[in-house]
């Protein structure tokens, strides 16, 4: 009989994300040929205060990889946010022998967690978003599949904009970032892309350019409009009224949160779930893991909220010069 070693516990917080299953899976199974109990938490930091934990087993896991969404479910808890909260979750791990906390999760969640290594828990984070809004990782969990199905959609939106020779507006997920919006925007190639960390509100000036593009002889056009930016029903409605042009807004919301993980989540959500369990074993303390240079590591979690992350200005600039008629000026 192997000794327990000590007892880990899992959660998923925030926004759900495509992958989110395969990093439990991989925490739950490399737990247990560790030697570890692993505790799995349900509706995120909710779970902990209302002591919805189970030990897991091996099969526990088995058919979730390939499926979307998070079976440990998830919430954006209000309690947990408050200090009392984080105070309560802290005498919760304490009191069932929970060694360290596991949380995939965003930003939100990953602040929750350096609050709660204040008082004595031990935390990892893995990085669980669509948004791909966090600075010390170029990988998130969830954000390939959102970007593949947003991309899909937009796919389909462009050909029914080219049918009628309207404008379309699609707004894709993003709440302060314009990851997707960007990806989107070169992947579908977007006349315009409006993200909410470049967009300068110059709405006559994008106005013009629309105009222009079609006086140069495009015939439809696509509008990225990130949700930081937002309100694209008001803005199909200005562009209508500005142009001319029929324009129709699109808002793909939700739908960009579901489905079935690629290949790319499921592998790199697995890997960097086996890892945070190697460096629980290791003894190491309130690490966050994620990508580097294409190569999984670990940064301390104070050091991690130091860092900024910001959209790529070749990538944006590549986005810009491709989806606009660059001889519209010379007519
Ligand atoms: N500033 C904060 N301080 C403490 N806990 C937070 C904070 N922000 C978020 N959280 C906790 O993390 C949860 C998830 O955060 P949220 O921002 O909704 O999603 P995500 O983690 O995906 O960015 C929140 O419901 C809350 O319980
Ligand atoms: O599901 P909700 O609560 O409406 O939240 C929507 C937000 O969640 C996201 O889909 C993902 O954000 P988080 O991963 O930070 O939770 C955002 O793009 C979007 O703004
Ligand atoms: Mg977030």
């Amino acid at each position: 009989m192997i000794e327990c070693k000590g007892r880990i516990a899992v959660l998923t917080s925030g926004g759900d994300a495509p992958g989110m299953n395969a990093a439990v899976r991989a925490v739950v199974r490399t737990g247990i040929a560790k030697g570890y109990e692993v505790f799995g938490v349900k509706r995120g930091y909710n779970g902990i205060l209302n002591k919805e934990m189970e030990l897991m087993t091996f099969q526990d896991v088995s058919e979730k990889l390939q499926h979307g969404g998070t079976f440990l479910f998830t919430a954006r808890s209000a309690e947990f946010g408050e200090e009392a909260g984080k105070k309560k979750a802290a005498a919760i791990c304490k009191e069932m022998g929970i060694d360290t906390l596991v949380v995939i999760g965003g930003d939100g969640s990953f602040t929750g967690a350096k609050d709660l290594s204040k008082y004595g828990v031990n935390v990892i984070g893995l990085p669980g978003t669509i948004d791909l809004d966090i600075a010390y990782t170029e990988y998130t969990i969830g954000f390939d599949t959102a970007v593949n199905t947003a991309m899909e959609a937009i796919d389909r939106l462009r050909e029914t904009s080219n049918s009628h020779e309207r404008c379309s507006v699609v707004e894709v997920m993003g709440r302060s970032a314009g990851y997707i919006a960007l990806w989107c925007g070169i992947a579908n190639g977007a006349e315009e892309i409006l993200l909410p960390e470049r967009f300068d509100n110059d709405y006559d000036k994008l106005i013009e350019e629309i105009k222009k593009n079609r006086e140069a002889g495009m015939t439809h056009q696509v509008v990225i409009n990130a949700e930081g930016v937002g309100h694209s029903y008001e803005l199909a409605q200005r562009i209508e009224e500005a142009t001319g042009v029929e324009t129709r807004a699109t808002i793909l919301g939700h739908l960009q949160r579901g489905g079935s993980p690629t290949a790319r989540d499921r592998v790199y959500a697995s890997v960097m779930g086996s890892y945070a369990v190697d460096i629980i074993d290791q003894g190491k303390k309130n690490r966050l893991v994620g990508y580097k240079d294409g190569h999984v590591y670990d940064i301390d979690i104070e050091e991690a909220f130091k860092m900024k992350k910001s959209i790529d200005d070749y990538e944006y600039q590549v986005a810009s010069i491709l989806g606009t008629r660059c001889d519209y000026k010379n007519i």
